[in-house]
């Protein structure tokens, strides 16, 4: 983990100390976005806007952004995952010595298509407001950090997995073996937790984003971000996807 720097304290208290962190990251990238308007020309398909480049402005930003970050190192990092995964450079940097507590098999897993899906087609349209001010570098360069910083939440599920597993090897172990998602699912579940997650981002979205004036009279009416629809992006989204990567990790966990 590079978080916490040597990984030393690798426990399900401080992975989820580091899934809260996380938390207020994802608010604010959320809040850089909402202050530009949908711009959907950036993620139109057919208006061709960069020449020799076929596809949307936002996959030709990401993309080429990915690749600098590649050759600087960032997916060698066991906590990154790259949306445009095929045909990325190497690494040119001396490897930083991140802590390899992953099960290899965990590499392999990558979400990205799914997360990428939900932040472009059903995220966006609940907290931006229609319209084009044509500010599109700016509004991608914005889109990624809150994809990246979703991505890297999703995936966080690696190492919740694997310390699920390491505490109780003797209860993953049979599901694991049967490859019975639905028990593995079951097992890793807690609910008590997810609906503390859920209260706790809806209340970081109402205390980050509030307009704090001079004066004492705060505009509790009107946030960045409406706190329900952090809540939702949680609740629909942001759990059952880290969840779907702990059942892919466990699955593996074994092999
Ligand atoms: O904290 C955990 O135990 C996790 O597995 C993470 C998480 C989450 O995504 O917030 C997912 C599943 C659990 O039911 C509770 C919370």
């Amino acid at each position: 983990m590079a978080e916490g720097g040597s990984g030393s304290e690798f426990t399900l208290d401080s992975i989820r100390k580091s899934l809260i962190r996380q938390e207020d990251t994802i608010v604010f990238c959320l809040m850089e976005r909402a202050r530009f308007p949908m711009n959907s020309a950036l993620y139109n398909q057919s208006l061709d806007l960069v020449p020799g480049f076929s596809g949307p402005l936002v996959d030709f930003i990401v993309q080429e952004t990915e690749a600098v970050q590649a050759k600087a190192g960032r997916y060698v990092n066991p906590e990154e995952n790259p949306f445009f995964p095929d045909n990325l450079p190497p690494s040119l940097v001396p490897n930083y010595n991140y802590s390899q507590v992953l099960h290899p098999g965990g590499a392999s897993i990558n979400i990205n298509k799914a997360i990428w899906d939900m932040y472009l087609n059903q995220l966006l349209p609940l907290f931006v407001v229609a319209g084009d001010d044509g500010d599109y570098a700016s509004t991608a360069a914005s889109d990624l950090s809150c994809l990246q910083a979703l991505s890297r939440r999703i995936h966080y599920g690696k190492f919740v997995a694997e310390i699920k597993f390491r505490d109780a090897p003797h209860d993953y172990e049979p599901p694991i073996r049967a490859k019975d998602a639905d028990e593995l699912m079951k097992l890793l579940t807690d609910e008590r937790v997810e609906k503390m997650v859920k209260k706790r981002v809806e209340k970081k979205a109402i205390v980050f984003g509030q307009d704090v004036s001079g004066s004492n009279n705060t505009d509790n009416k009107h946030y960045k971000v409406d706190p329900s629809v952090v809540a939702r992006l949680y609740d629909e989204w942001v759990i059952p996807l880290t969840k779907r990567v702990e059942v892919e990790y466990l699955i593996r966990r074994l092999n």
